[in-house]
């Protein structure tokens, strides 16, 4: 390895600091700031990994009118306007992805399905196989949904031949509340904060996605 290197004029250090390059993009929806909140701790926990991190929004699709009824909606859009949204390029350059996002009826909110639904050109090209991800949600209601809303986005990451780094029992921050092995997983209250203290595992599972991308990324070099 080290000959190689040298043939390569690279020593060990810089082949390593290359190869471990990972790009993770941490895109989410919010209304109400709490997915927001969980993607700025998972691009803390990828930073502290090692990875290039962008911190994207799925762009709105709902009228003014009804953000503007809702003061707390109305705040967090705000709040988060100059965070950028995201794009298939961002969709491109990125090794893997952590997605968060709101339950919706126990689902995928309608803005996060119409941004994956513009993704078809890049899967027909092969742009998104072997992106590694994973999916953190949130619900007001503790057995909400949060688990039905992840595995319906990991359903969508089977099509693009995304390969799905869940969290497992992977760490003992797992078997804490809002643990899960499927997907980080909180509860909002009726004052909009989160309930559970996720932090942690929020945390753990963006390393754990980064950690997983920097082995497809170093075994397909
Ligand atoms: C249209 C709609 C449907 C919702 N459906 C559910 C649901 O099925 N289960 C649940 O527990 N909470 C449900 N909620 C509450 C949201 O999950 C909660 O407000 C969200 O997780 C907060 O995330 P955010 O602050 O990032 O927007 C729903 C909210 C809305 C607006």
């Amino acid at each position: 390895m080290g000959f190689i290197n040298k043939i390569f004029g690279r020593t060990i250090d810089q082949e390593e600091q290359i190869m471990t390059n990972v790009k993770l993009a941490v895109i989410y929806y919010s209304s109400g700031g709490t997915n927001h909140q969980l993607a700025k701790w998972a691009e803390e926990g990828a930073k502290a990994a090692g990875a290039d991190v962008k911190v994207l929004k799925i762009p709105e699709t709902a009228p003014q009118a009804a953000i503007e009824s809702n003061p707390a909606w109305k705040s967090h859009v705000e709040a988060a306007k100059d965070v950028p949204e995201v794009t298939l390029n961002d969709l491109e350059w990125a090794d893997a992805i952590v997605f968060s996002v709101p339950t919706r009826f126990g689902n995928i909110a309608s803005q996060v399905q119409a941004f994956i639904d513009t993704t078809g050109g890049l899967w027909f090209h092969g742009k998104l196989a072997n992106k590694v991800v994973s999916a953190m949600s949130s619900a007001q209601n503790p057995h909400g949904g949060q688990e039905a809303t992840i595995l319906s986005l990991y359903t969508t990451m089977y099509h693009w031949g995304a390969i799905v780094a869940a969290p497992g029992f992977t760490d003992p921050v797992t078997f804490a509340a809002g643990g899960n092995p499927y997907g980080t997983s909180v509860t909002v209250g009726q004052d909009g904060k989160m309930i559970e203290d996720v932090q942690a595992a929020v945390k753990h599972q963006a390393k754990r996605t980064v950690t997983v991308a920097e082995w497809v990324k170093k075994g397909s070099q």
